[in-house]
């Protein structure tokens, strides 16, 4: 790794930051109807660190989220993910780097309801041309705690259950970086507490990373830190907070902008 946003000094680095955003902006649409959701954002996410991003309605969180992965690519400024400048990039480099070193957990789990939770969890090591050892996928699974369900399919599974395989199939590729937008969005508090804990594990016990794009402030307390967006620029910050500092920064943010 080598670049960074540049510094005070003018050099740049990017030691142990798996994510890096330069001065990113991001304009959907063109003409009188274009929206800028990003407006010059420069953030690094540390190796090994949980951060949740939060911020009112349209301010940009998605849109963050889909640049920093390599989903879209952003207007103008630069995204490296472990050091790889993904500019340059053409698609299919870039699909390979996301296949590679890019996990994603979405609201709704995205499993395929016609496979089993092992052969959902093998899926991503079977597209990238590997044959995946039974012992490695139920590893994976006994990560998530679900090693006994795999043989369910999706339909078989509560919706905590799916989101946990939803997990587990990320983590067999082990990414460098664990993108989840809403992943409680579509879960009770209980499923919900059991998947955030899980979240928090990873990056306790295996230095994962993991950005995460939350409504939730009882979500986005399990992060390392809060980074707060507003009219798609940074809002400020916050470190390890309880749920209830968070919202009312949250509550302060929406009723300001
Ligand atoms: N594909 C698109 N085309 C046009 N405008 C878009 C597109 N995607 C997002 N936007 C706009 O960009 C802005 C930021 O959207 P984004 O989805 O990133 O916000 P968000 O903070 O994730 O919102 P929410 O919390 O409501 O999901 C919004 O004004 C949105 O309408």
């Amino acid at each position: 790794m080598r670049r960074t946003g540049t510094t005070r000094t003018g050099t740049t680095q990017t030691t142990g930051q798996a994510v890096l955003l330069d001065s990113v902006r991001m304009v959907h649409g063109t003409g009188p109807g274009a929206v800028t959701a990003l407006d010059g954002v420069s953030l690094g996410f540390a190796q090994g660190t949980f951060t949740a991003v939060m911020g009112p309605s349209g301010s940009g969180k998605s849109t963050l989220l889909h640049c920093a992965a390599g989903l879209d690519r952003p207007t103008d400024g630069i995204v490296l993910i472990g050091g790889v400048d993904l500019g340059p990039l053409g698609e299919k480099a870039l699909t390979l780097l996301r296949r590679e070193r890019v996990g994603f957990v979405f609201q709704e789990h995205n499993l395929v309801d016609a496979l089993t939770a092992e052969e959902n969890v093998a899926l991503p090591l079977r597209l990238a041309g590997r044959r995946p050892g039974r012992d490695e996928v139920r590893a994976a699974l006994a990560e998530v705690g679900l090693d006994r369900r795999a043989g369910h399919r999706p339909a078989e599974l509560s919706g905590g259950e799916r989101q946990r395989v939803a997990i587990a199939r990320t983590l067999i590729t082990r990414p460098a970086v664990l993108f989840a937008d809403e992943p409680t969005g579509a879960l009770d508090r209980a499923a919900s507490r059991v998947v955030m804990e899980l979240l928090r594990a990873l990056v306790d016990a295996h230095g994962q990373t993991v950005v995460m794009v939350t409504h939730d402030p009882a979500a986005a307390a399990y992060g390392d830190r809060v980074v707060l967006l507003a009219d798609g620029r940074l809002a400020g910050e916050l470190d390890r907070s309880s749920a209830t500092e968070i919202a009312a920064r949250v509550a302060l943010l929406e009723e300001t902008c």
